[in-house]
């Protein structure tokens, strides 16, 4: 019997951030291995015309959940959406609902956050720090919880190297950040954004790493555990392989190189690519969550979850597989073959741009506007290019965490809960879990067929042949134009035509007359 499922077994838990990518799994896995858990809360603002309510419908119909409605049937009764904003005074919860939720949590997941690069600094801190600290005075509050737990990131200190697990202190303390950004006004404060985040790449990573400090100055008497991944990417086994249902991290760039936008980019190949699949972060998690609640540890501990000291794998690697794996499983309709490289300094990496993105993007414009069509290709190139120029910081370098705490959690639990709440990546075959990540972006994020494969590869023999066509007329062209202008070309031409195409002696000078 698992420990672990058992312990959350008649719970009331608290979930920020169940509808993004983690939150879903971390629910999934929470219903499957504890369905006799009592209830789970989830903090949902409305979005794109639905209601709280259709929100969740949509979640729990959707393929991630098929495994939990057989063991779970009654889980619509078993899942308590509550309107939230995080960006609203108390969450902008009504108070019944506040009184609920005060008086029952025994756990928090805090998941939710903005894990966008470029987000304002005001927003970012918003999210990522007002949202905390009032979701934790929301939990000192809260007679019954047992455990809080905030997800961060491991990159909230990327401006180190090597990262312990620790909480660093940013130069400026968060609450004079917070206070600041009621009186600044928008300009002043994207003025001083880049002071403020120093040798940090984004708004992102600062904002993650005040938020730690914000949980570390405001923890009082909680229970509270921070747990650090790195990129989260597709899962791994469970519910099954490859699901994954965003464009973040690696799955944007997936899809832009196998539908032959993306040509180059520049990375090390020998860094390493830190990912680790949403599974192994949702199961440490869980862990967390009962180490935490049962164990009572005095300080507040950090666990960062990441591959690269257990199993490491490097960008050139994960590329390699990523074109094998286009081979097997061309995505439909693409825009070229998919033939990305990596280059490794800025200047090959601006002509790969003018050569192999934005003058294909300005040809394909040309066609479209002769043919009638709205011109589409250039907007979306550069927003790609902006998107991979935003990734570069972290394809780019290598960080090393250390991981005492995952490591010392992994040797508490039992051989059952190591089982079923696997988190040690060193079991995971990487080329396999790529594999899956590419078929788990085809099938679930571009909502492709299988059926559709020899069309695809049909189709990517064609763009083959126009390509072929296309380079032999190019180098037609120039060739004619360098015969026309120069004498060596010339020369050269007839010495090639002498050898290869006139038996010998049959292409003879004209004798003068
Ligand atoms: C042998 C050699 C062979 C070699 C072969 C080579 C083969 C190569 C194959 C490829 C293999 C992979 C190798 C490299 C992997 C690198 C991974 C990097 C890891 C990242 C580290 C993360 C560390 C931190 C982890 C964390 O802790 S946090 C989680 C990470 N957080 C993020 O990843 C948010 C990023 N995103 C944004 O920050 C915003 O998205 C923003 C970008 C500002 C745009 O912003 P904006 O322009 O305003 O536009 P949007 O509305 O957002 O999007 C506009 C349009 O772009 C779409 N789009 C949004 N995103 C992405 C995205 N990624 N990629 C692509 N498209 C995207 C969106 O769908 C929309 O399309 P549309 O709907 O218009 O059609
Ligand atoms: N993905 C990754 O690679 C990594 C993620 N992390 C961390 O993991 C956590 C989860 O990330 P992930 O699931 O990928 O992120 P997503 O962007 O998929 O999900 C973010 C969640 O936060 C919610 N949210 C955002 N703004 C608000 C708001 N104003 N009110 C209520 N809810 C809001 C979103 O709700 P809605 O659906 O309404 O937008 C969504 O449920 C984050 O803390 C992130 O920093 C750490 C390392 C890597």
């Amino acid at each position: 019997m698992s420990m672990i499922a058992a312990f959350y077994g008649g719970k009331s838990i608290l979930i920020t951030g169940a509808t993004g990518f983690m939150g879903k799994v971390l629910m999934e896995k929470l219903f499957r291995t504890s369905p006799d858990l009592k209830v789970i809360y989830i903090l949902v603002r409305t979005k794109a015309g639905q209601t709280t309510q259709q929100r969740v419908f949509q979640i729990l119909n959707s393929k991630l959940f098929e495994k939990v409605k057989e063991v779970c049937p009654n889980v619509h009764e078993k899942i308590r959406a509550i309107y939230a904003d995080l960006n609203q005074n108390d969450f902008a919860i009504s108070k019944e609902d506040m009184q609920e939720l005060l008086s029952c949590t025994n756990i928090i997941f805090h998941c939710a956050a903005t894990v966008r690069f470029d987000d304002p600094l005001r927003h970012a801190v918003q999210l990522n720090v007002t949202a905390t600290q009032q979701l934790l005075l929301m939990a000192s509050q809260m007679p019954k919880l047992e455990a809080f737990i905030h997800i961060s990131t491991a990159f909230s200190n990327c401006n180190l190297k090597h990262i312990d697990e620790v909480i660093y202190p940013c130069p400026v303390e968060p609450k004079k950040i917070i206070d600041s950004m009621e009186w600044l006004d928008d300009a002043i404060i994207d003025e001083i954004t880049p002071k403020l985040i120093g040798d940090r790449p984004n708004t992102y990573t600062y904002t993650k790493a005040l938020g730690e400090m914000v949980v570390q100055q405001e923890s009082g008497n909680l229970n509270i555990a921070i747990i650090r991944p790195s990129i989260v990417g597709a899962t791994w086994q469970e519910p099954f392989p490859g699901w994954v249902d965003n464009l973040n991290g690696p799955s944007g760039l997936i899809i832009a190189a196998g539908k032959g936008f993306l040509r180059s980019i520049r990375a090390t190949p020998m860094a390493v690519a830190d990912l680790i699949p949403v599974d192994t972060v949702v199961n440490l998690t869980l862990a967390v969550g009962w180490y935490t609640a049962v164990h009572r540890p005095k300080s507040t501990l950090i666990y960062h979850c990441t591959s690269g000291n257990f199993n490491p794998c490097n960008w050139g690697k994960m590329g390699f597989q990523v074109l094998a794996t286009f081979e097997k499983v061309p995505f439909e309709r693409a825009f070229r073959r998919p033939n990305a490289d990596f280059t490794t300094n800025t200047i090959t990496s601006q002509y790969w741009n003018a050569v192999s993105h934005r003058a294909p993007a300005i040809i394909y414009d040309f066609y479209l506007r002769l043919t009638g069509r709205k011109p589409r290709m250039t907007k979306l190139m550069n927003r790609l290019l902006r998107t991979v120029s935003m990734l570069e910081y972290f394809v780019n370098r290598s960080w090393e965490w250390s991981t005492y705490n995952t490591e010392m959690l992994m040797s508490e639990l039992s051989p059952e809960d190591q089982r079923v709440f696997n988190f040690d990546v060193r079991q995971l075959n990487w080329l396999e879990y790529i594999e899956n990540y590419v078929l788990g972006v085809k099938k679930y994020l571009l909502k492709e067929d299988m059926a559709g494969i020899p069309e695809a590869k049909q189709h990517l023999r064609r763009l083959r042949n126009i390509h072929y066509l296309f380079n032999t007329a190019l180098f037609l062209i120039a060739w004619r134009l360098l015969i026309a202008r120069s004498q060596m070309a010339r020369n050269v031409w007839f010495f090639i035509m002498r050898f290869d195409f006139f038996p010998s002696g049959s292409l003879q000078p004209r004798s003068k007359v």
